[in-house]
């Protein structure tokens, strides 16, 4: 049985143990990059795709969309407006693309959740949130049973955006407009295992053509076993 899960909100010995084993792995990859913003650890890989695998995402994402849904209650219906789709970590396609993203990290596929594909339109965005859990919210104990806090969160850029769309961090100060074949991978926690509020983050609305995406988070434990 995998041990308790950290208490969400304090320093953890084992996600900052976790933290920086990725921030190294990462690091040494020479087709990795790191964003130079010094308080949060943002990384991309700007060819991590080929054309054929966005190309064969958007087509999934095209067929399994419904509108996306959001963990807390966030009482504003603009603020998740995007639609999206678990896709199937186990089928042909998308297994190789999905274990390719653990081996980047270096993290154990059974601690990433399922990839999530996003689809926005114009004037569809996600707004500002952390990807990181809280333990006063009313998800945290079912959390508990599923691999515990958010560590780091991946996402994939399928196409180009005519206009908008960027992943902007406001607090950070990075904004990241979306590239096709492009790898977005950011800690959500500090080094030393609590959350980062810095890593505060928007799905800022596109303006002109659809934007596709999709996004993988990690937990600290395994999400499934
Ligand atoms: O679409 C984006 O740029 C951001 C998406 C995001 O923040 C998420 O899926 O958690
Ligand atoms: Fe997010």
């Amino acid at each position: 049985m995998a041990r308790p899960v950290d208490n969400p909100d304090l320093p953890s010995r084992a996600r900052a143990a976790f933290s920086q084993s990725v921030a190294e792995r990462l690091a040494a990859n020479p087709a990795v990059a790191q964003a130079k913003v010094p308080s949060a650890q943002v990384f991309y890989h700007l060819d991590f795709l080929t054309d054929a695998e966005c190309e064969a995402l958007i087509k999934l994402i095209d067929r399994h969309r419904r509108p996306s849904t959001l963990l807390s209650d966030a009482p504003d219906p603009e603020y998740r407006t995007s639609e999206s789709c678990d896709m199937d970590r186990f089928s042909p396609m998308v297994q190789p693309i999905d274990e390719r993203i653990a081996d980047l990290l270096g993290i154990a596929p059974p601690h990433g959740e399922t990839m999530q594909g996003q689809r926005y339109a114009p004037g569809q965005q996600f707004r500002a949130h952390h990807d990181y859990f809280r333990g006063d919210q009313p998800y945290w104990p079912r959390m508990t049973q599923e691999g515990g806090q958010r560590t780091w969160t991946a996402m994939l850029y399928l196409n180009e955006v005519e206009e908008g769309g960027a992943t902007w961090f406001p607090q950070a100060g990075i904004k990241i407009p979306p590239r096709p074949r492009m790898l977005l991978a950011w800690n959500n926690m500090k080094p030393d295992g609590s959350p980062n509020p810095m890593t505060l983050h928007e799905g800022t609305a596109v303006t002109k053509g659809t934007k596709y995406v999709v996004t993988k988070w990690f937990r600290e434990q395994p999400w499934y076993l």
